[in-house]
């Protein structure tokens, strides 16, 4: 699926440990109905063995064939091979985004986790879509997070020559989505806001709804 920065939008990432024992399926579909565009399959439950990722994994890549949103595997290049991924996200303590872009091939969407400018232009050389950026506020999704870098951090990253998109993540609710678009970022990725909603649809729907709003307004488009 060829990659656009309108794809960074609303990004759901999500594995079956963030979900407050729902069906990961279940989760999936109503986040797709309240307008997600991109969704990362991050399957960090250590009960969960391979072979359980790979069904769980299978279900969800089919969902999102059927809406044509496009699925990405995090950390496991074999994992997301052996499910036919639109791409893979990889931070900068996995496998070199250089090495998966070897592996892969040029045509999967890679996304690259970076904070600072020499990480930006590795993931350059790697042929990056995207880049991640995190977190912004304090999580409790991740925990070896660190500390927040805030919105400054896009600020920063997004004057580089030829800084691939960047999406922001860590922390994002609706009423903090401006900062996160303001400071240049082309859409939000986020965990609990909508895997833990009570109703993962209206919480997408209203993340988006922000997003847009934010775009609509920002004073330098930078797409
Ligand atoms: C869109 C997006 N941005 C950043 C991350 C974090 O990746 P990483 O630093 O490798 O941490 P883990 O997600 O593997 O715990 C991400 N997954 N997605
Ligand atoms: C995967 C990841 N990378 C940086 S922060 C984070 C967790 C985001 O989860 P949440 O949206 O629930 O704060
Ligand atoms: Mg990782």
């Amino acid at each position: 699926m060829p990659f656009h920065p309108s794809l960074l939008r609303l990004y759901l990432v999500m594995g079956s440990q963030d979900c407050r024992e729902r069906d990961p399926v279940w989760v999936l579909k109503e986040a797709i109905a309240g307008g997600i565009t991109l969704f990362q399959f991050r399957e960090k439950h250590s009960s969960l063995h391979l072979g359980e990722a790979y069904t769980l994994g299978k279900k969800l890549r089919q969902i999102c064939r059927e809406h044509d949103i496009p699925f990405i595997v995090n950390d496991r290049v074999d994992l997301g091979m052996a499910l036919d991924s639109d791409g893979f996200h990889v931070g900068q303590e996995d496998l070199p985004a250089k090495t998966v872009r070897q592996l892969t091939g040029s045509y999967p969407i890679l996304g690259v986790s970076c904070d600072a400018p020499e990480e930006i232009r590795s993931a350059q050389d790697a042929g990056a879509h995207y880049v991640g950026t995190g977190a912004m506020y304090a999580t409790k999704s991740k925990s070896d997070a660190g500390e927040p870098v805030g919105p400054q951090a896009i600020e920063n990253l997004v004057q580089q020559p030829g800084c691939p998109p960047i999406v922001g993540i860590g922390g994002i609710r609706s009423d903090r989505v401006d900062p996160v678009i303001q400071a240049g970022a082309e859409g939000v990725a986020v965990i609990s806001a909508i895997s833990a909603a009570d109703d993962p649809r209206s919480a997408a729907g209203e993340l988006r709804e922000a997003v847009e709003k934010s775009l609509s307004c920002r004073r330098s488009p930078l797409v």
